[in-house]
Order: C-alpha cells, then structure tokens, then sequence
C-alpha cells in the first residue's frame, strides 16, 4: 500500500501562524512542540495545572503559563501532550467545557481516540501529528536545522481544512524536513504501540540486558560487556540510520556479518516473531489498552516495581561509571534545548 509523504513545500505555514495554539502539557513532547512552534511563529500558550513542576520550566523559556482550562478557552487549537492516561480527565475537566465552533482537538498520539476515551463533538477538527522519535531529540533536531519525520491523521474534519493545519503544524516543529506522512489514528496506534513494545524499547532493552547477563555471568568484565552490547549498540544502529543494514553490513568485519547471519535468526526464533504477532494481537485487540488504563487506576503498583527492577539491574552501574568518563556521551536531557 502507497503512503502519501509530504515536505516543506507541501506545507503552507501560515495556516498554524495564524491559530491560537493551547500545548498542554510540558514534558518530552510538550516543551518539544511549544518552543519549536514558538521558534516557527506561532502564538504558543502551555497549559498546566497550578502545582505541576513542568511550570518553571516553561516559563524559564518565557512561555506564557496558564491552567489547562484557561489556556484551551483562549486557544482555537489545542495540543493534548499530557500522559495517555490521564487525558481523558483533562478533555472532560478543562478542554471538553471550553471548546467553541471551528477550534481544533490535536494529539501526538493516537491512544486516547482508538480506544474510544475521548469522544469529541462533532463542531471541532480532530487530528493528530505524532512525530516519530522522542520529545526530546524532536526538539534537538529542530535546532540543529533538522527534523524527526511526523504521521499525521485526521479523524473529523469539522473545517474541512484539517489536513491542511496539521500539516502546517508538522512543518512548524521540523517534521516536513524529513518527510509526513498521513495516516489514520488506527495505524499510528498501532504501530507506535507494536514498535514501543516490541522493537525499540521493551525488545531493544530486553534484547541488550539479556546479552550483558550472559557474558558477566560467564565471568566476563561488566565494562567490557557493557561496551560490547551497549555503546556499541547506537555505532552499529548509526549505520543502519544512515544506510540500512545493508551499509551497517559493509562496515562490519565479514566475521562479523557471517556471525550475524548465521546466528541472529537464532536469537530472533520463530518463537519470537511468534510472541511478537501475539504482542499486536493485543494491541488490536484493547487487551493491552484496558490493562494499561487499569493499571494506571489502580495505583501503578506493577509498574514502578518493574521500574525499579531496570534500575537496579547490574548495567545501569557499569553505565553510570564508564559514561561519566565520555564528556561527549554524557549529555543531560533539558526541557531547554
Ligand atoms: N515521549 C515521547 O517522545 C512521545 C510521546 N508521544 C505522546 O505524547 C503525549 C505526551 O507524552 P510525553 O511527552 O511522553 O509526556 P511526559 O510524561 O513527558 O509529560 C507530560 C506532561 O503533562 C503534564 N501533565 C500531567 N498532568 C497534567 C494535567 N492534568 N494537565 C496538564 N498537564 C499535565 C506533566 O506535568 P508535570 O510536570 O506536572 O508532571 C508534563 O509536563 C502522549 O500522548 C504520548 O503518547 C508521542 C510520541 C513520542
Ligand atoms: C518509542 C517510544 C515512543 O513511541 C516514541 C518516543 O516514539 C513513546 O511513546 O515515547
Ligand atoms: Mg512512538
Ligand atoms: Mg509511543
């Protein structure tokens, strides 16, 4: 199936320049799309609530702070960057009472409108612009003349105009300098859920932990370890970055690429592609969806003591001490870039 992919050109900026625009919320994504939709000329308002600790923050880039309900009442389009869980409270508390004919309802994410928490009224566009990456490069890449490549999607389009300013929106945060491609909240979600689980944060990490445990239980160094299945994890996915895996395959030694070869498919059994599909299974299917909600109503319990337990886990030490020795490596992350 063709996927529409839109840049710079397609956008026409003018169209975000000229809307009131609500972020609410001031974390990875918020401070991300609130500065560089400043930077691009747009009237930016963050929306907070009067004890959060995101509000220094954002006032400290001279960002005009008001309440979720004040800012969505000023806005005529209002970003929802506030944790999944707790969106569905903050549109019928503070967004949901203020909204007015023509305004726009916009996510970076499509969880709360595939899985039916957030039902908007007919008389306002609802769209998504989801970039690709986390909030925090978003927003390093903009400054750096580059861009993380945003999905788009429209889900009601009350204007008529709806892709138009999301796309707009897209272009202001840098996403058109690498490409936007317009989807539907169905497929952002549910890829963006697989791909989180599965690949780039629950198999990514799985996958490095695992490879540590069995050299340092073997009596190998834990630094050596580290290195091996940790930093040089991001040299060796740079390339792939830059040229797929076939250019990461050209710059390895052909020891390495027969190891690859040979012996990744045993690491990656049909087992695995297996549990994976049953992994999206329950992402199509809300199983993951309503025990995530559930988890988040009753307390977290499971998931701080999951936290903790990555916390502990013998790598992050051997990180800490070799990173600190890397002045390079060791880059705070600021809601300031
Ligand atoms: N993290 C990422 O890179 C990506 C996130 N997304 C999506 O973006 C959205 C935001 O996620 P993320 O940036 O990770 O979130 P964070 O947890 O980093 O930040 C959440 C922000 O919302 C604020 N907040 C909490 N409660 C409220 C409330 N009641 N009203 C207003 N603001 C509130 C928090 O303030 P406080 O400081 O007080 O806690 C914080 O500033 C989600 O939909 C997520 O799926 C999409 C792509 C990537
Ligand atoms: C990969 C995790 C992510 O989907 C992201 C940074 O894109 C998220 O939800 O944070
Ligand atoms: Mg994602
Ligand atoms: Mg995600």
């Amino acid at each position: 199936m063709s996927v529409e992919i839109f840049y710079d050109d397609d956008a026409d900026l003018s169209i975000i320049q000229g809307r009131k625009v609500a972020v609410i919320g001031y974390g990875s994504q918020g401070h991300a799309h609130a500065l560089s939709l400043r930077d691009s000329g747009v009237d930016v308002r963050i929306g907070l609530p009067e004890g959060s600790k995101s509000r220094a923050k954002a006032e400290e880039e001279g960002l005009r702070v008001l309440t979720p309900a004040e800012a969505s009442a000023e806005a005529d389009l209002i970003m929802i960057l506030a944790p999944d869980t707790k969106q569905r409270f903050i549109y019928a508390e503070d967004i949901e009472p203020n909204l007015k004919d023509g305004d726009a309802i916009f996510f970076g994410h499509g969880f709360n409108i595939r899985y039916e928490l957030i039902k908007p009224p007919a008389n306002v566009d609802v769209a998504m612009v989801a970039p690709k990456g986390p909030g925090h490069l978003v927003r390093r890449q903009f400054v750096d003349g580059k861009g993380v490549p945003c999905l788009i999607a429209v889900e009601q389009d009350a204007s008529g105009n709806a892709q138009a300013l999301a796309l707009a929106y897209a272009a202001a945060i840098g996403g058109a300098r690498a490409g936007v491609i317009k989807t539907t909240f169905k497929e952002e979600t549910e890829t963006d859920l697989f791909g989180e689980q599965a690949v780039l944060c629950g198999g990514a990490s799985a996958l490095v932990q695992t490879g540590f445990e069995v050299l340092t239980e073997a009596g190998y160094a834990p630094e050596i370890a580290y290195f091996e299945v940790l930093h040089e994890l991001k040299l060796i996915v740079d390339l792939m970055y830059e040229g797929g895996i076939a250019r990461m395959r050209y710059s390895i030694s052909d020891t390495a690429e027969y190891g690859d070869l040979t012996r990744g498919p045993r690491v990656i059994t049909p087992a695995v592609k297996e549990e994976m599909r049953k992994i999206l299974g329950e992402i199509q299917d809300g199983t993951f969806a309503r025990e995530w909600v559930s988890e988040d109503e009753t307390g977290r319990a499971n998931f701080r003591k999951l936290q903790e337990a990555g916390e502990q886990h013998p790598i992050e030490e051997t990180g800490k001490k070799l990173r600190g020795l890397m002045s390079w490596v060791d880059r705070p992350i600021t809601e300031t870039a």
